[in-house]
Protein backbone atom coordinates (compact mmCIF):
# COMPACT_ATOMS: atom_id res chain seq x y z
CA UNK A 1 0.00 0.00 0.00
CA UNK A 2 1.12 3.42 -0.60
CA UNK A 3 -0.03 6.77 1.17
CA UNK A 4 -1.78 9.83 -0.14
CA UNK A 5 0.48 11.21 -3.33
CA UNK A 6 1.09 15.13 -2.29
CA UNK A 7 2.76 15.65 -5.72
CA UNK A 8 0.83 13.21 -8.10
CA UNK A 9 0.38 15.59 -10.34
CA UNK A 10 3.39 15.15 -12.10
CA UNK A 11 3.23 11.22 -12.71
CA UNK A 12 0.73 11.21 -15.20
CA UNK A 13 3.68 13.40 -17.61
CA UNK A 14 5.43 9.95 -16.90
CA UNK A 15 2.45 7.71 -17.91
CA UNK A 16 0.51 7.13 -14.96
CA UNK A 17 -2.87 6.34 -14.82
CA UNK A 18 -5.87 4.91 -12.64
CA UNK A 19 -4.79 1.48 -13.96
CA UNK A 20 -1.74 2.14 -12.47
CA UNK A 21 -3.06 2.99 -9.22
CA UNK A 22 -5.30 0.42 -8.98
CA UNK A 23 -2.52 -1.99 -9.20
CA UNK A 24 -0.57 0.13 -6.65
CA UNK A 25 -3.54 0.00 -4.10
CA UNK A 26 -3.25 -3.97 -3.99
CA UNK A 27 1.02 -4.42 -4.24
CA UNK A 28 2.70 -5.95 -1.81
CA UNK A 29 4.31 -2.92 -0.59
CA UNK A 30 5.12 -1.06 2.86
CA UNK A 31 2.98 1.43 3.98
CA UNK A 32 4.48 4.98 2.78
CA UNK A 33 5.77 3.58 -0.15
CA UNK A 34 5.73 6.20 -3.09
CA UNK A 35 5.03 5.26 -6.66
CA UNK A 36 7.38 6.25 -9.71
CA UNK A 37 8.69 4.86 -12.87
CA UNK A 38 12.60 4.11 -13.23
CA UNK A 39 14.41 5.97 -15.29
CA UNK A 40 17.43 4.69 -15.34
CA UNK A 41 19.15 1.67 -13.95
CA UNK A 42 22.97 1.43 -13.28
CA UNK A 43 25.09 -1.34 -11.59
CA UNK A 44 22.64 -2.20 -9.36
CA UNK A 45 21.01 1.66 -8.80
CA UNK A 46 17.94 2.90 -10.71
CA UNK A 47 16.85 6.18 -10.86
CA UNK A 48 12.99 6.54 -10.30
CA UNK A 49 10.95 9.45 -10.92
CA UNK A 50 8.42 10.19 -8.00
CA UNK A 51 5.80 12.88 -7.62
CA UNK A 52 8.42 14.04 -5.07
CA UNK A 53 11.29 14.04 -7.52
CA UNK A 54 13.93 11.85 -8.76
CA UNK A 55 15.30 9.06 -6.37
CA UNK A 56 18.19 6.85 -6.06
CA UNK A 57 16.72 3.70 -5.25
CA UNK A 58 18.84 0.08 -4.57
CA UNK A 59 16.52 -1.95 -6.27
CA UNK A 60 15.41 -5.57 -3.59
CA UNK A 61 13.29 -7.23 -6.75
CA UNK A 62 14.47 -6.87 -10.19
CA UNK A 63 13.20 -3.99 -12.16
CA UNK A 64 14.09 -2.46 -16.09
CA UNK A 65 13.63 1.14 -17.29
CA UNK A 66 9.95 2.01 -17.90
CA UNK A 67 8.73 -0.54 -15.06
CA UNK A 68 6.51 1.33 -12.55
CA UNK A 69 7.46 0.24 -9.26
CA UNK A 70 6.68 1.54 -5.25
CA UNK A 71 9.90 2.94 -3.79
CA UNK A 72 10.39 2.33 0.17
CA UNK A 73 12.80 4.94 1.73
CA UNK A 74 15.55 4.49 -0.91
CA UNK A 75 14.58 1.10 -1.77
CA UNK A 76 12.45 -0.25 -4.75
CA UNK A 77 9.46 -2.42 -2.77
CA UNK A 78 7.64 -4.09 -5.62
CA UNK A 79 7.41 -3.90 -9.19
CA UNK A 80 3.91 -3.07 -11.05
CA UNK A 81 2.47 -5.87 -13.45
CA UNK A 82 4.52 -5.19 -16.83
CA UNK A 83 1.99 -4.02 -19.55
CA UNK A 84 4.35 -4.56 -22.30
CA UNK A 85 8.19 -5.94 -22.48
CA UNK A 86 10.68 -5.07 -25.06
CA UNK A 87 13.07 -7.90 -24.54
CA UNK A 88 16.27 -9.37 -26.10
CA UNK A 89 18.42 -12.55 -26.04
CA UNK A 90 21.35 -11.76 -23.46
CA UNK A 91 24.32 -10.38 -25.45
CA UNK A 92 26.17 -12.93 -23.39
CA UNK A 93 25.46 -15.76 -24.22
CA UNK A 94 23.08 -16.83 -21.29
CA UNK A 95 19.99 -18.40 -21.53
CA UNK A 96 18.07 -15.42 -19.87
CA UNK A 97 15.64 -12.78 -21.38
CA UNK A 98 17.18 -9.11 -21.44
CA UNK A 99 14.24 -6.70 -20.81
CA UNK A 100 15.32 -3.26 -23.05
CA UNK A 101 12.28 -1.15 -21.62
CA UNK A 102 9.12 -1.83 -19.91
CA UNK A 103 5.72 -0.86 -20.54
CA UNK A 104 6.29 0.38 -24.22
CA UNK A 105 3.95 1.48 -26.23
CA UNK A 106 5.92 2.48 -29.12
CA UNK A 107 8.84 0.96 -30.67
CA UNK A 108 11.40 3.16 -32.73
CA UNK A 109 13.54 1.56 -34.83
CA UNK A 110 15.80 3.53 -36.36
CA UNK A 111 17.18 2.96 -39.49
CA UNK A 112 19.94 5.42 -40.47
CA UNK A 113 19.76 5.97 -44.94
CA UNK A 114 23.35 7.18 -45.03
CA UNK A 115 24.77 3.29 -44.49
CA UNK A 116 21.80 2.27 -46.79
CA UNK A 117 19.26 0.33 -45.10
CA UNK A 118 19.50 -3.04 -43.57
CA UNK A 119 16.94 -4.82 -43.59
CA UNK A 120 17.76 -7.60 -41.64
CA UNK A 121 18.24 -5.61 -38.47
CA UNK A 122 14.81 -3.81 -39.25
CA UNK A 123 13.20 -7.32 -39.32
CA UNK A 124 14.84 -8.92 -36.35
CA UNK A 125 13.86 -5.39 -34.48
CA UNK A 126 10.43 -5.01 -35.77
CA UNK A 127 9.57 -9.05 -34.89
CA UNK A 128 11.06 -7.89 -31.10
CA UNK A 129 9.17 -4.93 -31.18
CA UNK A 130 5.30 -7.06 -32.23
CA UNK A 131 6.49 -9.72 -29.59
CA UNK A 132 6.71 -7.32 -26.70
CA UNK A 133 3.36 -6.12 -26.83
CA UNK A 134 3.82 -2.57 -28.33
CA UNK A 135 3.38 -0.70 -31.59
CA UNK A 136 6.60 -0.63 -34.05
CA UNK A 137 7.49 2.42 -36.00
CA UNK A 138 10.37 2.21 -38.78
CA UNK A 139 12.25 5.46 -38.34
CA UNK A 140 13.95 6.31 -41.41
CA UNK A 141 16.83 8.62 -40.44
CA UNK A 142 19.18 11.21 -41.57
CA UNK A 143 17.26 11.51 -45.07
CA UNK A 144 18.85 15.00 -45.92
CA UNK A 145 22.06 12.61 -47.06
CA UNK A 146 19.79 11.36 -49.84
CA UNK A 147 21.51 11.41 -53.23
CA UNK A 148 18.14 11.47 -55.03
CA UNK A 149 17.61 8.28 -55.33
CA UNK A 150 18.89 6.66 -51.83
CA UNK A 151 15.72 7.94 -50.18
CA UNK A 152 13.24 5.85 -52.87
CA UNK A 153 15.08 2.91 -52.80
CA UNK A 154 15.36 2.86 -48.86
CA UNK A 155 11.39 3.55 -48.81
CA UNK A 156 10.54 0.60 -50.97
CA UNK A 157 13.13 -1.90 -49.01
CA UNK A 158 11.99 -0.86 -45.83
CA UNK A 159 8.10 -1.40 -47.08
CA UNK A 160 9.20 -4.66 -47.87
CA UNK A 161 11.32 -5.71 -44.50
CA UNK A 162 8.10 -4.40 -43.06
CA UNK A 163 5.18 -4.74 -44.36
CA UNK A 164 1.57 -3.58 -42.73
CA UNK A 165 4.60 -0.82 -40.33
CA UNK A 166 4.36 2.93 -40.84
CA UNK A 167 8.07 4.52 -41.93
CA UNK A 168 8.27 7.71 -40.68
CA UNK A 169 11.28 9.58 -42.83
CA UNK A 170 13.21 11.91 -40.66
CA UNK A 171 15.95 14.32 -40.41
CA UNK A 172 17.30 15.62 -37.07
CA UNK A 173 19.74 18.18 -38.69
CA UNK A 174 17.14 19.67 -40.85
CA UNK A 175 14.09 19.31 -38.95
CA UNK A 176 11.97 17.24 -41.47
CA UNK A 177 9.83 15.11 -40.18
CA UNK A 178 10.82 15.27 -36.33
CA UNK A 179 6.66 16.73 -36.01
CA UNK A 180 5.54 13.29 -37.77
CA UNK A 181 7.94 10.91 -35.52
CA UNK A 182 6.41 12.85 -32.38
CA UNK A 183 2.92 11.76 -34.05
CA UNK A 184 3.85 8.58 -34.39
CA UNK A 185 5.43 8.31 -30.50
CA UNK A 186 2.56 7.29 -29.11
CA UNK A 187 3.14 6.70 -25.16
CA UNK A 188 6.41 5.58 -23.88
CA UNK A 189 8.39 5.06 -27.10
CA UNK A 190 11.48 3.72 -27.22
CA UNK A 191 14.21 4.40 -29.83
CA UNK A 192 16.41 1.45 -30.61
CA UNK A 193 18.50 0.69 -33.53
CA UNK A 194 22.46 0.16 -34.15
CA UNK A 195 25.16 3.08 -33.02
CA UNK A 196 25.74 5.97 -34.99
CA UNK A 197 21.78 5.29 -36.36
CA UNK A 198 20.68 9.21 -35.08
CA UNK A 199 18.66 8.31 -32.23
CA UNK A 200 20.21 10.72 -29.47
CA UNK A 201 20.14 13.79 -31.98
CA UNK A 202 16.38 12.83 -33.19
CA UNK A 203 16.07 12.60 -29.14
CA UNK A 204 17.32 15.97 -28.88
CA UNK A 205 14.49 17.36 -31.65
CA UNK A 206 12.24 15.31 -30.38
CA UNK A 207 12.74 16.75 -26.86
CA UNK A 208 14.45 20.20 -26.81
CA UNK A 209 18.28 20.20 -26.66
CA UNK A 210 18.56 21.12 -22.66
CA UNK A 211 16.50 18.37 -21.79
CA UNK A 212 18.77 16.27 -23.24
CA UNK A 213 21.75 17.53 -22.76
CA UNK A 214 21.58 17.42 -19.15
CA UNK A 215 19.59 14.27 -18.83
CA UNK A 216 20.64 11.52 -21.01
CA UNK A 217 24.48 10.02 -19.96
CA UNK A 218 27.08 9.59 -23.11
CA UNK A 219 30.58 9.07 -23.29
CA UNK A 220 33.40 8.79 -26.01
CA UNK A 221 34.23 5.98 -27.38
CA UNK A 222 37.16 4.21 -28.87
CA UNK A 223 36.36 6.15 -32.32
CA UNK A 224 36.16 9.40 -30.26
CA UNK A 225 32.44 9.21 -31.40
CA UNK A 226 29.67 10.07 -28.26
CA UNK A 227 27.48 7.42 -28.14
CA UNK A 228 24.81 6.58 -25.76
CA UNK A 229 26.29 4.61 -22.59
CA UNK A 230 22.37 4.07 -20.82
CA UNK A 231 18.64 3.67 -21.35
CA UNK A 232 17.23 6.86 -20.14
CA UNK A 233 13.89 8.01 -20.11
CA UNK A 234 12.28 11.46 -20.67
CA UNK A 235 9.19 13.05 -20.69
CA UNK A 236 8.11 14.42 -24.07
CA UNK A 237 7.38 18.67 -24.60
CA UNK A 238 3.79 16.86 -25.94
CA UNK A 239 1.81 14.12 -24.02
CA UNK A 240 4.03 10.86 -23.75
CA UNK A 241 7.52 9.30 -22.66
CA UNK A 242 10.98 8.83 -24.76
CA UNK A 243 13.32 5.99 -24.34
CA UNK A 244 16.69 6.43 -25.47
CA UNK A 245 18.82 3.01 -25.78
CA UNK A 246 22.40 2.42 -26.49
CA UNK A 247 23.16 1.00 -30.00
CA UNK A 248 21.95 -2.63 -29.86
CA UNK A 249 24.94 -4.71 -31.52
CA UNK A 250 23.22 -8.35 -30.90
CA UNK A 251 19.93 -8.62 -30.74
CA UNK A 252 19.38 -12.04 -30.28
CA UNK A 253 15.46 -13.56 -30.86
CA UNK A 254 14.07 -16.25 -28.10
CA UNK A 255 10.34 -16.53 -27.20
CA UNK A 256 9.65 -14.54 -29.69
CA UNK A 257 7.81 -16.99 -32.68
CA UNK A 258 4.53 -14.66 -32.61
CA UNK A 259 5.95 -11.46 -33.20
CA UNK A 260 8.44 -13.16 -35.92
CA UNK A 261 5.20 -14.20 -37.79
CA UNK A 262 3.66 -11.12 -37.46
CA UNK A 263 7.28 -9.24 -38.56
CA UNK A 264 6.70 -11.80 -41.79
CA UNK A 265 2.86 -11.66 -42.69
CA UNK A 266 3.75 -11.83 -46.02
CA UNK A 267 5.30 -15.30 -45.64
CA UNK A 268 2.92 -16.86 -43.04
CA UNK A 269 -0.32 -15.62 -45.49
CA UNK A 270 1.87 -17.69 -48.30
CA UNK A 271 2.01 -20.51 -45.38
CA UNK A 272 -1.71 -21.02 -45.53
CA UNK A 273 -1.31 -22.58 -48.76
CA UNK A 274 1.54 -25.10 -48.15
CA UNK A 275 0.15 -28.68 -48.72
CA UNK A 276 1.04 -29.52 -44.99
CA UNK A 277 0.06 -27.99 -41.99
CA UNK A 278 2.80 -27.98 -39.83
CA UNK A 279 5.09 -27.43 -43.24
CA UNK A 280 9.04 -26.03 -42.43
CA UNK A 281 8.86 -24.37 -45.92
CA UNK A 282 12.29 -26.24 -46.63
CA UNK A 283 12.13 -29.14 -48.81
CA UNK A 284 8.31 -30.35 -48.30
CA UNK A 285 6.08 -31.40 -51.42
CA UNK A 286 3.18 -28.65 -51.89
CA UNK A 287 5.44 -25.73 -50.06
CA UNK A 288 3.58 -22.41 -51.10
CA UNK A 289 6.43 -20.28 -49.43
CA UNK A 290 9.16 -22.27 -51.33
CA UNK A 291 7.02 -21.76 -54.69
CA UNK A 292 7.06 -18.15 -54.19
CA UNK A 293 10.37 -17.78 -53.41
CA UNK A 294 11.20 -19.86 -56.52
CA UNK A 295 8.77 -18.02 -58.46
CA UNK A 296 10.55 -14.44 -57.14
CA UNK A 297 6.90 -13.49 -56.30
CA UNK A 298 8.56 -13.54 -52.12
CA UNK A 299 12.27 -12.29 -52.10
CA UNK A 300 15.01 -15.10 -51.82
CA UNK A 301 16.23 -12.89 -48.79
CA UNK A 302 13.27 -11.96 -47.00
CA UNK A 303 12.60 -16.18 -47.18
CA UNK A 304 16.19 -16.42 -45.72
CA UNK A 305 15.69 -14.02 -43.21
CA UNK A 306 12.70 -15.46 -41.82
CA UNK A 307 14.00 -18.97 -41.57
CA UNK A 308 17.10 -17.79 -39.78
CA UNK A 309 14.91 -15.80 -37.27
CA UNK A 310 12.77 -19.29 -36.45
CA UNK A 311 15.94 -21.37 -36.47
CA UNK A 312 17.59 -18.85 -34.11
CA UNK A 313 14.41 -18.47 -32.01
CA UNK A 314 14.07 -22.56 -31.58
CA UNK A 315 18.11 -22.58 -30.50
CA UNK A 316 17.09 -20.42 -28.10
CA UNK A 317 13.96 -22.42 -26.98
CA UNK A 318 16.10 -25.19 -26.75
CA UNK A 319 18.88 -23.51 -24.57
CA UNK A 320 16.04 -22.35 -22.13
CA UNK A 321 15.05 -25.98 -22.00
CA UNK A 322 18.29 -27.54 -21.41
CA UNK A 323 19.14 -24.84 -18.57
CA UNK A 324 15.72 -25.88 -16.83
CA UNK A 325 16.45 -29.74 -17.14
CA UNK A 326 20.14 -28.93 -15.38
CA UNK A 327 18.14 -26.59 -12.92
CA UNK A 328 15.87 -29.38 -12.25
CA UNK A 329 18.17 -32.19 -12.05
CA UNK A 330 20.33 -29.84 -9.39
CA UNK A 331 17.51 -29.38 -6.97
CA UNK A 332 16.61 -33.62 -7.65
CA UNK A 333 20.19 -33.71 -6.06
CA UNK A 334 19.91 -31.63 -3.49
CA UNK A 335 16.62 -33.23 -2.70
CA UNK A 336 17.93 -36.68 -2.73
CA UNK A 337 21.04 -35.11 -0.79
CA UNK A 338 19.04 -33.79 2.23
CA UNK A 339 17.09 -37.14 2.52
CA UNK A 340 20.06 -38.87 2.87
CA UNK A 341 21.38 -36.92 5.46
CA UNK A 342 18.03 -37.29 7.38
CA UNK A 343 18.06 -40.73 7.17
CA UNK A 344 21.80 -40.61 8.40
CA UNK A 345 20.89 -38.44 11.60
CA UNK A 346 18.05 -41.03 12.36
CA UNK A 347 20.58 -43.34 12.58
CA UNK A 348 19.72 -45.57 9.47
N1 LIG B 1 23.35 14.27 -41.71
C1 LIG B 1 22.78 13.89 -40.58
N2 LIG B 1 23.53 13.43 -39.57
C2 LIG B 1 22.92 13.04 -38.44
C3 LIG B 1 21.51 13.10 -38.29
N3 LIG B 1 21.20 12.63 -37.07
C4 LIG B 1 22.37 12.31 -36.48
N4 LIG B 1 23.41 12.56 -37.30
C5 LIG B 1 24.85 12.33 -37.01
O1 LIG B 1 25.08 10.94 -36.89
C6 LIG B 1 26.03 10.67 -35.83
C7 LIG B 1 25.45 9.69 -34.84
O2 LIG B 1 24.31 10.27 -34.23
P1 LIG B 1 23.81 9.85 -32.78
O3 LIG B 1 22.57 10.60 -32.53
O4 LIG B 1 24.91 10.00 -31.79
O5 LIG B 1 23.53 8.31 -32.98
P2 LIG B 1 22.98 7.24 -31.91
O6 LIG B 1 22.07 6.35 -32.66
O7 LIG B 1 22.41 7.92 -30.73
O8 LIG B 1 24.29 6.47 -31.50
P3 LIG B 1 24.58 5.71 -30.09
O9 LIG B 1 24.44 6.71 -29.00
O10 LIG B 1 25.99 5.22 -30.26
O11 LIG B 1 23.60 4.58 -30.01
C8 LIG B 1 26.38 12.03 -35.24
O12 LIG B 1 27.58 12.46 -35.80
C9 LIG B 1 25.22 12.92 -35.66
O13 LIG B 1 25.61 14.25 -35.79
C10 LIG B 1 20.74 13.60 -39.39
O14 LIG B 1 19.50 13.69 -39.35
N5 LIG B 1 21.43 13.98 -40.50
ZN1 LIG C 1 5.63 -24.58 -46.75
Amino acid sequence: MFSALPHASVLPTYGWDSTWEQLALTADAPAGAVPGRVARVDRGRVDVLTGRGRVHAAPRVPCAVGDWVLVDGSAVAAVLPRRTALTRSAASGRSEAQVLAANVDTVLVAAPLAAGVRPGRVERLVALAWESGATPVVVLTKIDQDDGSSLVAALSDLADAAPGVDVVPVSAVSGDGVDEVAAAARGTAVLVGPSGAGKSTLANALLGEEAMATATVRDVDGKGRHTTVHRELLPLPGPGVLVDTPGLRAVGVRDAAEGIDRAFADVVDLAGGCRFADCAHDTEPGCAVAAAGDAGTLPARRLAAYRKLVREDEWAAARTDARLAAERRGRWRQITRDQRARYRARGH
